[in-house]
């Protein structure tokens, strides 16, 4: 059930956010011109912690587990491609808007809240009750009922504070655009609302070049685009986002312990990058959607509550079926050791690259504060981490930064490296530790000397003497996949 976030947790993601903003991780999109909603920017130490992460799950994929290739479809799809998946007809979300405020909301996200409120009261019973008439009446597709519930229930509009709601209506979330200038008869396209259907309509292509057998899988990392009618909490429901979908191709019959395996593949996953394992849940959909014979949802609790990160869904064969039926070409694999021709069945494993790098962030973001100081560091793990090492003269005079320009260039072609030499050793300490960078190099008088540098770890703020000869394998070492690969 949807939770509303306390005051306490509202401030959590605020200071989330705006850290974020501070250090270079996510901006609103266009904000000179005050932003575009739902729509967000990643600065500079944001781009590279997204890409370890898309990295990261990629060669997870395609590398580590058995029979997975990658594809990189086009964003643009034939339009029939929409009709065949069922988004064109049921790609929707129910709306209502308050004729006072003029504000736009969920109708089901607005039940969700007011059952929330009882469930934080205590009276689970009243909640459910709630929660489970609006999923009848979701189901029946009874839209006037979910305004009734509305009305009955007297739900208002924070903004206003009134109940003079509209009817609620269906909402696509496509966003459509033209193909082609008028003249030349354009046709209406969609931006794609998910990647998955890419990697259908190259089931057989993918199949047969790179002779793949079932099971096998196709990954693929790419935009999605959906008009969500609500889009708040920061980059968790985004206008433009990215998603990493792997269709997992099986024998009929044999989808549902793939889906077992799939499901705790992927939470091991998770639990590999270093997210707490009490805030992550898995959450067995009670109702499914009409191309699905099971499903679930990992979910992270996010300052607003659980939330769902990435979903796992036994999607049988309704995708291959329905492109065969409107492509008119057949989609079936013959399986040698059966001795028969099928429509495979699928599991599919979807995740969002944003809501990933919010719960990253969010899993990350560690304050300490004891009697003597407080201290704000991002716990990233060290493959994922945007900056590896910092390497800071710790003072500007003596030759300290030629020589730190020499650690600079025997690790920057393997790392993402930072020079610094402005400002006091301590607040550049503390400015690594505000962007999550595991390691800080410091280079003293004694390196000089006998050439061994002060490494400073990130989380526990120890040191310890390292000769420079080491560096490399030591960095590589820790900040290396495998780390996170063996534990899988
Ligand atoms: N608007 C969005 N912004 C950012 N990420 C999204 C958005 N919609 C979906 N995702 C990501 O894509 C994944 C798979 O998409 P899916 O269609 O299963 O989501 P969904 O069930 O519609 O999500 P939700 O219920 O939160 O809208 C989600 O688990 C999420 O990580």
């Amino acid at each position: 059930m949807a939770k509303t976030a306390t005051p306490a947790e509202n401030a959590q993601l605020k200071d989330i956010i705006s850290h974020a903003k501070e250090y270079g991780f996510v901006y609103p999109s266009s904000e000179i011109y005050d932003g575009l909603q739902a729509v967000y920017d990643y600065g500079a130490y944001g781009v590279e912690l997204k890409n370890n992460l898309k990295r990261l799950w990629w060669e997870t994929m395609t590398r580590v587990q058995d029979n997975i290739v990658g594809i990189d479809a086009a964003i643009f799809m034939h339009p029939t491609t929409w009709k065949a998946s069922g988004h064109v007809d049921s790609f929707n979300d129910p709306m209502i808007d308050n004729k006072d405020s003029k504000k736009r909301y969920r109708a089901d996200v607005l039940v969700e809240e007011h059952a929330a409120v009882f469930e934080r009261a205590g009276d689970i019973e009243r909640a459910n009750e709630l929660t489970g008439a609006l999923a009848r009446l979701l189901e029946a597709e009874d839209l006037a009922g979910v305004r009734d519930l509305i009305i009955n229930e007297d739900i208002k509009c924070p903004i206003s504070g009134t109940s003079n709601w509209t009817d609620v209506r269906q909402f696509n979330l496509m966003f459509s655009t033209q193909v082609g200038s008028v003249a030349e008869d354009a046709s209406t396209i969609f931006l794609r609302p998910e990647t998955a259907q890419g990697i259908f309509v190259n089931f057989l292509n993918v199949q047969k070049t790179a002779r793949m057998k079932v099971p096998f899988g196709i990954a693929q990392i790419g935009k999605a685009f959906r008009n969500e009618i609500v889009a708040r909490q920061f980059i968790f429901r985004m206008r433009e986002f990215e998603q990493m979908e792997m269709q997992f191709f099986v024998r009929p019959g044999t989808e549902l312990e793939w889906y077992q395996k799939w499901a705790e593949t992927r939470m091991k996953w998770h639990l590999a990058l270093g997210t707490t394992a009490e805030k992550l849940r898995k959450h067995d959909h009670e109702k499914l959607a009409h191309y699905a014979n099971a499903a679930m949802d990992i979910e992270y609790d996010f300052p607003f509550g659980f939330k769902e990160v990435e979903g796992i869904h036994s999607r049988t064969d309704f995708d291959l079926k329905s492109h065969q039926e409107f492509s008119k070409k057949k989609q079936q694999y013959f399986d040698p050791e059966v001795n028969k021709n099928y429509i495979p069945y699928v599991i599919e494993t979807s995740i969002g690259a944003d809501r990933l790098f919010l719960m990253t962030l969010c899993n990350a973001y560690t304050e300490e504060k004891t009697e003597e100081k407080s201290r704000t560091y991002l716990k990233f793990h060290p493959a994922i981490a945007p900056v590896k090492a910092a390497i800071l003269p710790i003072t500007k005079k003596d030759g300290l930064p030629d020589k730190a320009k020499e650690i600079v260039d025997l690790l920057k072609y393997d790392f993402n490296i930072i020079y610094e030499e402005a400002a006091s050793i301590g607040k550049r300490y503390a400015r690594q530790d505000l962007i999550g960078t595991p390691f800080c190099i410091a280079v003293d008088h004694q390196t000089l000397e006998d050439n061994t540098v002060t490494i400073r770890h990130r989380d526990t703020t120890e040191q310890e003497r390292v000769p420079i000869s080491e560096l490399h394998g030591r960095i590589a070492e820790a900040t290396s996949f495998r780390r996170v690969f063996e534990k899988l």
